[in-house]
């Protein structure tokens, strides 16, 4: 079962009470920033900070992610020490083209052959910022068999398109489902934008329900208010629960007989509807819904 990606949160490097308990709130992933949450001055804190959070303390109950500096910015020294602290995805801020993926790809494996770490082990994913990073998401979420996802990064967007964000995101429309379709056009993870407002819990739930929508696996978070309410708009109803529980006992019964199609309370079940199915109840137990 592919791993969910409901909530991934923002923990700024350099702030270590929030590196200690960021893995208490729920978020599915937890994202490292050593990019533009920490100020130049205190780069090389933040690196050292995380490193040794990663080596401390326990996040195995979480997916680990970092945002890096560019390559030319620090970038390389972030990954190594990333990649020997056992960082699990490595994301990459304002990618632009497939070639940005491949780079970072050679030095994680570089750092990799270095340390005997499996060639392989780390895993990347981009975030996408702008105008030719929209265009070239297609390339990008395939350049790299170490890519498990792609993300807006809809704050700089939406500066480099020269508006701002709006409440109901009509700016955001291309950038989402361009980003969307190239996810899944390469089988991996889209992550929509985070909601800076983290005041607005109205505003959060309605742009979420309109990414879930869409398709998007989940949310960039800034704030650990804001996982509940994602987590809680992507669970399951307890009747859609039901239902993806009597198509799975109905898809059991009919494999039994050596069927691959059958009608469950008059309906069509066939693979499609047996994979939708299948993520009702992976997010159902996420949600720690009851499920037989
Ligand atoms: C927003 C605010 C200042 C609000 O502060 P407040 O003080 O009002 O928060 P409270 O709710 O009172 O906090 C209650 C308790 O939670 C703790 N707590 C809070 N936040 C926590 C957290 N993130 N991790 C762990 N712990 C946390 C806190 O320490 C306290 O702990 P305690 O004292 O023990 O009770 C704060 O959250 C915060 O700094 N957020 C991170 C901001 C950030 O990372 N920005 C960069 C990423 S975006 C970007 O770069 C744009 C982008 O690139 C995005 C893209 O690419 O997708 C693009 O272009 O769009
Ligand atoms: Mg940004």
């Amino acid at each position: 079962m592919e791993r969910l990606r409901r909530t991934m949160m923002f923990v700024p490097g350099a702030n270590p009470a929030m590196l200690r308990d960021a893995v208490l709130y729920g978020a599915d992933s937890i994202m490292f920033d050593l990019e533009d949450a920490v100020s130049l001055k205190e780069k090389d804190t933040a690196r050292i900070l995380v490193y040794s959070a990663l080596k401390t303390f326990d996040y195995s109950s979480v997916e680990t992610v970092v945002r890096v500096n560019a390559l030319s910015a620090g970038g390389k020294q972030d990954i190594e020490a990333m990649v020997l602290g056992g960082i699990n995805v490595v994301r990459l801020p304002k990618t632009e083209t497939a070639q940005d993926i491949v780079d970072v790809d050679e030095v994680i494996t570089a750092v990799e052959k270095k340390y005997d770490i499996p060639v392989g082990t780390t895993h990347m994913m981009a975030a996408i910022e702008s105008a030719e990073g929209v265009l070239n998401a297609r390339e990008i979420a395939k350049a790299s068999s170490r890519m498990i996802g792609i993300a807006l990064g809809a704050e700089d967007y939406v500066t480099s398109q020269k508006t701002k964000r709006y409440p109901d995101g009509a700016e955001l429309s291309f950038a989402r489902n361009y980003i969307l379709h190239s996810a899944r056009a390469a089988g991996i993870a889209a992550i929509d934008t985070v909601y800076s407002d983290v005041d607005n819990e109205e505003g959060l739930r309605h742009e979420t329900n309109l990414i879930k929508q869409l398709g998007f696996d989940g949310k960039s978070v800034i704030n650990p208010r804001q996982i509940p309410v994602i987590n809680g708009i992507y669970a399951p109803s307890v009747e859609e629960v039901q239902k993806a529980q009597e198509m799975m006992a109905g898809i059991r019964e009919a494999e039994a007989k050596g069927s691959g199609v059958i009608a469950v309370n008059g309906q069509m079940v066939d693979k499609p509807i047996v994979e939708r199915a299948q993520r009702v109840l992976a997010l159902a137990k996420a949600t720690n819904m009851e499920v037989d």
